[in-house]
């Protein structure tokens, strides 16, 4: 609802209550349109500011409101009905102003900003477009050049930079409803023809036509197959060429196609995912809400590695004191001289002090006695991650967290090198530790809730978007890419190129298809685990069928081209050739086209045409079938953490949702269906095989996916 009282003898006060953002639902939309009228007709009213509770202006349109019936006073007449006023409107904008948020403040006839606030049209990241008028009042305050970046990015800005772009009129460090108020006394008998944004002319550039042609191809090479940028470019485009009413209807029917998208309905789910897996729950009934984290004050990384030194870099901007261990000197010089260098890097970027001095470097393990936790990132190997473990316990003051950053290593078995097994967590960082945003905690059986609680906050602190998961085999992400790997590598076999698999996945929105993404990361990190797990064998001392490993079909691909020393863009040569070693730019490479046909006619195979959906197909259902089994086993604890894992981990194209929101639009029978398919003709590969709650969900009538977390709970009970 909105608040109306009078301050100041004659200001109308108008205070939106929504909390915790005072999203605009239809409540708060019907208490506007009372108070606009309430003070348009109080004669003792001369001038008007609104303002929100607690802080935070308006987070615009309420996105819960999108799924259902919308009702109440729709907000492009209310806002029209606001500019149109014979009083002068000020909106005191504190927090944030986004989305329907901002387009309100823009209806009114001046803006006053708290030094703290965001502003933003982030429409487009939820699938959609400021579809209250942003699109066509914000090119005309502000220019299209800096209109179609922040619509067409929705990144927030700070008051500063809204300031400069002439969106705010003046910038308070003070209370911002005080400073907003005074300003609606002064302004209380000024005219306002000169302050409606609408009857603005739109500021016009020499070449509109190759302004608009540059802003498309922009976004279609970073939109990924994403359609809300490019319906904001040609929403922009009807402002700078079109009369303002024309526009609006431009930008009603942009909006109509966009709102009813399942890609819309796929962002706005990640929207509410993300913020849901920060109400992480364990399966003994420990969580967010119960469990509170340790304060933490002083961190240690010990290993300095190229993980190392990323979070060492992330911990050291949070401001924690944080020490580093690294036992090899000329490895320890190294580190310190690429975290100095990252950190400067940064903080230039940003615009602040570089936060070296928060960082002490040593050799000695233990100079970590006195740290409230400790992230263990040394190299992957189980019998050093051991060892290290145990001098820690030996170490450490009592109480202390230790976590290890392993990818893929059991949790359990390094707590149980400890002392205190229950202060023993994952912290799972994805590379470059300082850039990517998530965060696998990982909690093993003895794991306590104060561990996984303090683990959540700390990666919360910087910057991560954490992810609570159980304890198994490369956890969630990586135990779901090893069958869409596997199946990459059997389309090889049977006919497929790199180019081929990675151009239809690439198609589908990931940044980069299966095999240039495993040259960027290496090779030799698969085959080491594969010789580690007796499956990679030196094809010369092999006993075993070169393609069968305990009665399951197996591509000895991967291996026969570490053998050769390809181990990727490092090496210069992987599953694609580099001008050198190091290079990024993947080009196809005929050697190891005639290596793949060698390998076929060695093998007996016979090379098939694999068209983009088999590769689609098979690749992407077996990983869901995968995130069927991490729920079935309860190593996640909803398919929103499985979701929020793929798109800020692996880069799976946000707008569709994540691989589990995926199954639900494509249609759980049709998957099941296409994997009972796949297993058919391949009865040698047990992931092909469809999970049983995959078949218990379809056979209960396939319910949406926000509904799962209920059903799994029941099938989980029956199983
Ligand atoms: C015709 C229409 C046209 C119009 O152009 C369309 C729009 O405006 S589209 C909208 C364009 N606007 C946007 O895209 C802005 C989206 N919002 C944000 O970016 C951040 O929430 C904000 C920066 C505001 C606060 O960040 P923070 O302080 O870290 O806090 P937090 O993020 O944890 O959120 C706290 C709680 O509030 C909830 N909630 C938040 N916003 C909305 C909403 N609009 N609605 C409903 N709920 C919302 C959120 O789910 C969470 O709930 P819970 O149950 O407690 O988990």
């Amino acid at each position: 609802m909105a608040l109306f009282s009078r301050v100041s003898g004659s200001v109308g006060l108008i205070t939106l209550q929504n909390p915790p953002v005072n999203a605009l639902s239809a409540a708060v939309r019907q208490g506007i349109v009372d108070s606009v009228k309430r003070a348009l007709s109080d004669p003792e009213v001369k001038s008007v500011v609104i303002c929100g509770e607690n802080g935070v202006f308006c987070g615009g349109a309420d996105i819960k409101e999108f799924g259902g019936n919308m009702s109440g006073p729709p907000l492009i007449p209310m806002i029209h009905a606001i500019e149109a006023a014979n009083k002068p409107v000020v909106a005191a904008i504190e927090g944030s102003a986004l989305g329907g948020g901002l387009e309100l403040a823009l209806g009114c006839h001046y803006r006053i900003a708290h030094s703290k606030a965001r502003l933003g049209l982030p429409e487009v990241s939820l699938g959609l477009l400021p579809a209250a008028g942003g699109t066509q009042r914000l090119p005309r305050l502000i220019g299209v050049p800096a209109a179609l970046d922040l619509i067409t990015t929705g990144r927030h800005i700070t008051a500063a930079e809204a300031l400069q772009l002439g969106i705010v009129d003046q910038v308070t460090k003070q209370s911002t409803v005080n400073a907003a108020v005074n300003f609606a006394l002064n302004v209380a008998e000024k005219p306002l023809d000169a302050r409606r944004i609408s009857t603005f002319p739109c500021p016009h550039s020499s070449d509109l036509d190759a302004l608009f042609e540059e802003a498309m191809q922009k976004v279609q090479k970073s939109a990924r197959g994403a359609i809300a940028p490019v319906a904001c470019v040609q929403a922009v485009r009807a402002a700078a060429t079109q009369p303002y009413n024309q526009g609006m209807e431009r930008e009603k029917e942009l909006m109509a196609t966009l709102f009813t998208s399942g890609q819309a309905r796929a962002l706005q789910y990640c929207f509410f995912a993300q913020r849901a897996v920060g109400k992480w729950r364990m399966p003994n009934g420990a969580c967010w809400d119960t469990s509170k984290p340790r304060p933490v004050h002083k961190v240690a990384v010990i290993g300095l590695g190229t993980m190392g030194r990323g979070i060492l870099v992330a911990l050291a901007q949070t401001g924690l004191s944080v020490v580093a261990v690294e036992t090899q000197e000329m490895q320890l010089m190294e580190a310190k001289q690429a975290v100095s260098g990252m950190l400067e890097r940064g903080a230039k970027r940003r615009g602040v002090v570089p936060t070296l001095h928060n960082i002490t470097y040593s050799q000695n393990i233990k100079s970590v006695a006195e740290v409230d936790l400790v992230i263990e990132a040394v190299f992957e190997d189980m019998a050093l991650k051991e060892k290290v473990f145990q001098q820690l316990s030996a170490v450490c003051k009592p109480g202390t967290f230790l976590c290890t950053n392993t990818s893929a290593l059991d949790i359990d078995h390094l707590a149980s090198q400890t002392g205190n097994p229950e202060l023993v967590v994952g912290m799972h960082f994805f590379a470059p530790a300082h850039v990517m945003k998530l965060l696998e905690v990982v909690y093993g059986p003895r794991s306590s809730p104060q561990a996984v609680a303090t683990a959540m906050h700390l990666g919360k602190k910087m910057g991560k978007i954490g992810v609570a998961v159980g304890n198994c085999r490369g956890f969630v992400g990586n135990r779901m890419l090893k069958p869409y790997i596997e199946q990459a590598f059997f389309l090889l076999e049977e006919g497929g190129t790199p180019e081929k698999i990675d151009q239809a996945l690439e198609e589908f929105g990931f940044p980069m298809g299966v095999f240039k993404m495993s040259d960027l990361s290496g090779l030799d990190i698969g085959w080491r685990v594969r010789k580690g797990d007796g499956l990679a064998e030196s094809s010369a001392a092999s006993q075993q069928s070169p393609r069968i490993r305990d009665g399951r079909r197996y591509s000895p691909l991967g291996d026969l081209l570490c053998e050769q020393g390809r181990f990727g863009q490092k090496t210069g040569h992987g599953w694609y050739q580099y001008d050198k070693p190091g290079s990024q730019l993947a080009r196809s490479d005929p050697w190891l086209h005639s290596f793949l046909e060698g390998y076929r006619a060695q093998h007996g195979l016979v090379a098939r045409r694999i068209d983009q959906q088999e590769v689609l197909e098979r690749c992407l259902y077996v990983l869901i079938n995968e995130g069927f089994r991490i729920l079935e086993d309860g190593i996640a604890s909803g398919p929103e953490d499985i979701d929020i894992i793929y798109v800020f981990g692996y880069g799976w194209p946000r707008h569709r949702g994540g691989p589990m929101f995926y199954a639900g639009m494509v249609g759980l029978a049709k998957v099941l269906e296409r994997l009972e398919h796949y297993h058919q003709a391949h009865p040698d590969v047990p992931y092909l095989q469809p999970c049983s709650l995959l078949r218990r969900l379809v056979a209960s009538g396939s319910p949406p996916v926000n509904t799962w977390k209920e059903v799994i709970k029941k099938v989980r009970s029956q199983l």
